[in-house]
């Protein structure tokens, strides 16, 4: 065991004016002290956990986690400034000075306070819950020391953290503002660049998603496997791939086979940014040693758009490396085989800076493969927007991509929230690769727009009225849609066909109210008289408003960091 050593808080906590939820854990471990950040032991989870509650791609870098953190309203400390303590043993903890959360609490308004173990839990309600007057929830340790939980028990039991960060509705932009946007956060010290990085991970990391998913699915056995092991017939487990000489079938049947063929990726780049989020992607999956390949109508040195240039070079350098197919320009039939094939196809043809009637060539044959392959079972995942998708007004080209999944960056465009967009974009994902807050605010007094809307959140419909008048926000995309009725009806029918299979609807994150009724309720109670339980707390300490059940923890049974 490691001799007892005098311990002061080496680093600063995370938080920011718009911090909803404060997450504490004890005393930084040695291996977070010498990495200089919070839960920085490689096999500490708390990172993953956070991740997967969010569903976003893992946050590898501090900047990355600071970022997440702060996108989701989470503050992030510890309870104790100083300490005598063995290694990271919480039991062996003396000489505990807490860290005045005065800091946070008078800056921000934290309305929840989540400990990350039992003895975080403990030195909060013993120094500092009289202080704050909120009770803590009480989270199981995500330290290795509690490997008896797994990362999905874990997982579940942060779920209460989750609901009470749930991020605030994404903004709803138009495009010219998110052009702004993009710029503003370019001038904060975030260059385009690093966007467009993040833009093809959020990409990547639902490609990959899918892919697990197919996977997971072709390891259920089928309706046909079921009678076969009736019948005593002696075939190996792995039966839910068609066999080679099956019919190919639509839906997801044929998903299924292509995902046991080869998990395939086929990703569609257009020669402008959009384009660029696509190759960004594909240097990812192949460095992830995903089967994928690029198609492409122009070499990346002969591209003009920044920063998709640049990230075409690099990422044509990587999939080369990988021994990646890339098709430059493909004939008809190069097209449809390469993408006959595929389990899932990224589309990043045309994004917002898409205009026009039509599609032009070569485009409009390459959505019209991919929609073909689609429909024989291809899942499609949309980069920013659909391809033939006005992301203004929502008017839909002949030909457009139809989309499982879009994830559109940075905010919601008012073409992608019309009543007929979900035929076309599927389920909308906000790809929030940019902390945008504080921007958003002063986009809008920039404005000089009502500083809040209804919400609390700048009200960007507001300035769009005063900034260009005569253009009502959805007039156009209405007008157009109701010019296209048979175009409706078949998209009805699509959106019935996407609830029949159970497709996701956006989330809806919970107002301000919903989020903290709880803590606060308890919270008036425990100013009465601070040193009191919330009524009906169980014994062990878990808060009643938790809708958690309580899970054991095991209190460092071994010494992991020894
Ligand atoms: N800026 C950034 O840093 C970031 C940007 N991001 C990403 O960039 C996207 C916006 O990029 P963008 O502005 O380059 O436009 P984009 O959607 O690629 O389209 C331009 C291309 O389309 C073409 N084209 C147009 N109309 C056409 C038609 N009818 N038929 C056929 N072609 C047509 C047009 O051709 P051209 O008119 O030049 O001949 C040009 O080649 C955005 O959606 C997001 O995905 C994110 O990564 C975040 C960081
Ligand atoms: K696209």
């Amino acid at each position: 065991m490691p001799a007892a050593q005098d311990v002061t808080h080496p680093f600063e906590p995370v938080f920011d004016e718009q911090s909803q939820v404060l997450v504490l854990g004890t005393m930084p471990s040695p291996r977070s002290r010498k990495e200089g950040f919070y839960y920085a032991h490689p096999r500490n989870r708390f990172w993953r956990v956070i991740a997967q509650l969010f569903d976003e791609p893992l946050a590898r870098t501090n900047e990355e986690r600071i970022d997440q953190l702060l996108r989701h309203h989470i503050a992030l400390w510890d309870v104790l400034a100083s300490c005598r303590i063995a290694g990271a043993k919480d039991a062996s903890i003396r000489d505990a000075v807490p860290n005045d959360l005065a800091r946070i609490m008078d800056a921000a308004p934290v309305a929840a306070v989540f400990c990350t173990g039992t003895a975080a839990a403990q030195a909060y309600r013993r120094f500092s819950e009289p202080k704050t007057g909120i009770a803590c929830v009480q989270l199981p340790s995500t330290s290795p020391a509690n490997a008896a939980m797994g990362l999905d028990a874990l997982v579940d039991a942060y779920r209460p953290l989750a609901a009470a960060a749930a991020a605030s509705e994404a903004p709803l932009l138009d495009v010219p503002d998110v052009v702004r946007l993009e710029q503003a956060i370019a001038n904060a010290g975030t260059p385009l660049s690093t966007l467009m990085d993040r833009a093809g991970a959020w990409i990547a990391h639902r490609a990959i998603a899918r892919i697990e998913a197919l996977r997971d699915d072709a390891k259920e056995p089928t309706e046909t496997n079921k009678t076969s092991e009736t019948t005593g017939t002696n075939e190996t487990n792995d039966r839910s791939c068609p066999h080679p000489s099956d019919e190919p079938r639509a839906g997801h049947d044929g998903a299924r086979r292509r995902a046991c063929d080869a998990s395939k990726i086929v990703v569609l780049c257009g020669n402008g940014n959009n384009g660029g989020d696509g190759w960004v992607a594909a240097r990812i999956l192949a460095d992830a040693g995903l089967p994928v390949s690029v198609i492409c109508a122009k070499e990346p040195h002969d591209l003009r758009a920044q920063p998709a240039r640049n990230a075409a070079i690099e990422a044509l350098t990587a999939l080369e490396e990988h021994g990646a197919r890339v098709l430059v320009s493909p004939d008809p039939a190069a097209l449809e085989s390469e993408l006959e094939s595929a389990a899932v196809i990224i589309d990043a043809i045309l994004g917002t800076g898409f205009s026009g009637g039509s599609v032009a060539a070569p485009f409009d044959a390459w959505i019209e493969a991919a929609v073909r392959a689609r429909n024989a079972g291809a899942f499609i995942i949309a980069a920013d927007v659909p391809s033939g998708l006005s992301a203004q007004t929502g008017r839909a080209v002949r030909p457009c991509i139809k989309a499982d999944e879009t994830v559109t960056m940075l905010a919601m465009k008012p073409g992608l929230s019309t009543p007929f967009a979900f035929a076309w974009a599927g389920t909308v994902r906000i790809g929030a690769i940019a902390y945008v807050e504080p921007l958003l605010e002063r986009m809008a007094c920039e404005d000089n727009a009502p500083a809040t809307g209804k919400d609390g959140k700048p009200d960007f419909a507001g300035s769009r009225g005063k900034k260009t008048p005569g253009k009502p926000l959805h007039a156009k995309a209405g007008d157009e849609d109701r010019a296209g009725a048979a175009d409706d009806q078949a998209d009805h029918a699509e959106e019935s066909r996407r609830r029949d299979i159970g497709a996701e609807e956006p989330r809806r994150s919970r107002t301000r109210t919903e989020q903290t009724a709880n803590p606060s309720a308890v919270c008036s109670a425990l100013r009465q008289d601070p040193f009191a339980r919330a009524e009906q707390e169980d014994d062990d300490g878990y808060d009643p408003y938790s809708d958690r059940p309580p899970m054991p923890e095991p209190v460092f049974q071994r010494d992991p960091w020894a």
